[in-house]
């Protein structure tokens, strides 16, 4: 399986409409990758909070229709990154017409709709995402031939129980895509690894570069296989990272080293038992 990892710049110089055309055209390019994969909030920048309501777009809106477009143009299953989507209905706290989520997208090689992932964990503590977005309360996962991907959105690498409920609903390929800092990157780099180990699976991690809102980016989108080894690392500008993936991997790992066999699930408090 080829998965290619379109680390695209974000920054303020350049409007929604022209990042979008070249994240179209990018995605294009990538005709005979078997998957493709968008960073967070790519079309705003996930810390340009400010944009967030002004260009939030209900889910079929222009990402949706570009992005549908260019899968079916490459041939090619693709994770869209997330966008802010207002959805039609709902009110949360500053959403005005309708809740605002960190939504992603996922197209079939034919421009179908395959999922749809509202990010659970939102950043900020109490402000920035945290406020101005809502909460995803499911998990996803999508079939693709060959493997099962778990998708989750940036500061949700932070939870590992989020990771092992993708693992238990099958997946094998757990797929991150981010906006994250140039100041956490060491965290973003150990998480990875972390979360491929922990739950012997693929983990394809897609940050952005560039700087906005005042905030550089990491970049160094990453590729870790079931084993933690790195397969592939993005530098820190605007990069398409390609990597060829064995899918079985991920079984002959599971079976060679039975990790997740030995789970014991439901564990006592301290002090249960007297
Ligand atoms: N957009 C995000 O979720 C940022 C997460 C982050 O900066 C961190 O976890 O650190």
């Amino acid at each position: 399986m080829r998965a290619s990892l379109i680390q695209i710049a974000v920054d303020e110089g350049e409007s929604v409409d022209s990042r979008r055309r070249r994240a179209a055209g990018l995605v294009r390019e990538q005709a005979g990758s078997d998957l493709v994969v968008l960073p967070e909030l790519w079309t705003t920048g996930a810390f340009a909070y400010e944009e967030f309501g002004r260009e939030a777009e209900p889910l079929e809106g222009p990402t949706y229709e570009a992005m549908a477009k260019a899968a079916s143009e490459a041939g090619v299953w693709l994770h869209a990154g997330s966008i802010p989507e207002r959805a039609a209905s709902g009110g949360g706290p500053a959403a005005g017409d309708g809740s605002l989520y960190n939504t992603t997208l996922v197209f079939s090689p034919s421009g179908e709709l395959a999922a749809v992932y509202r990010k659970i964990h939102r950043f900020g503590f109490d402000k920035g995402e945290a406020v101005l977005m809502d909460a995803g309360r499911d998990l996803v996962t999508v079939r693709l031939p060959g493997t099962t991907l778990g998708v989750a959105t940036c500061y949700d690498l932070r939870f590992p129980e989020l990771f092992r409920g993708l693992v238990d609903a099958g997946a094998e390929t757990l797929v991150i895509s981010a906006g994250w800092p140039e100041r956490r990157r060491a965290h973003w780099t150990l998480l990875a690894q972390a979360r491929a180990v922990e739950n012997q699976a693929f983990v394809l991690a897609c940050g952005t570069a560039g700087t906005h809102a005042g905030v550089p980016q990491a970049g160094h989108s990453i590729v870790v296989d079931p084993w933690g080894e790195v397969l592939a690392e993005a530098g820190a500008g605007e990069e398409v990272l390609t990597v060829d993936l064995d899918p079985a991997k991920v079984a002959t790992t599971r079976d060679q080293f039975p990790a997740l066999k030995d789970r014991v699930l439901g564990l006592e408090p301290p002090g249960h038992r007297r």
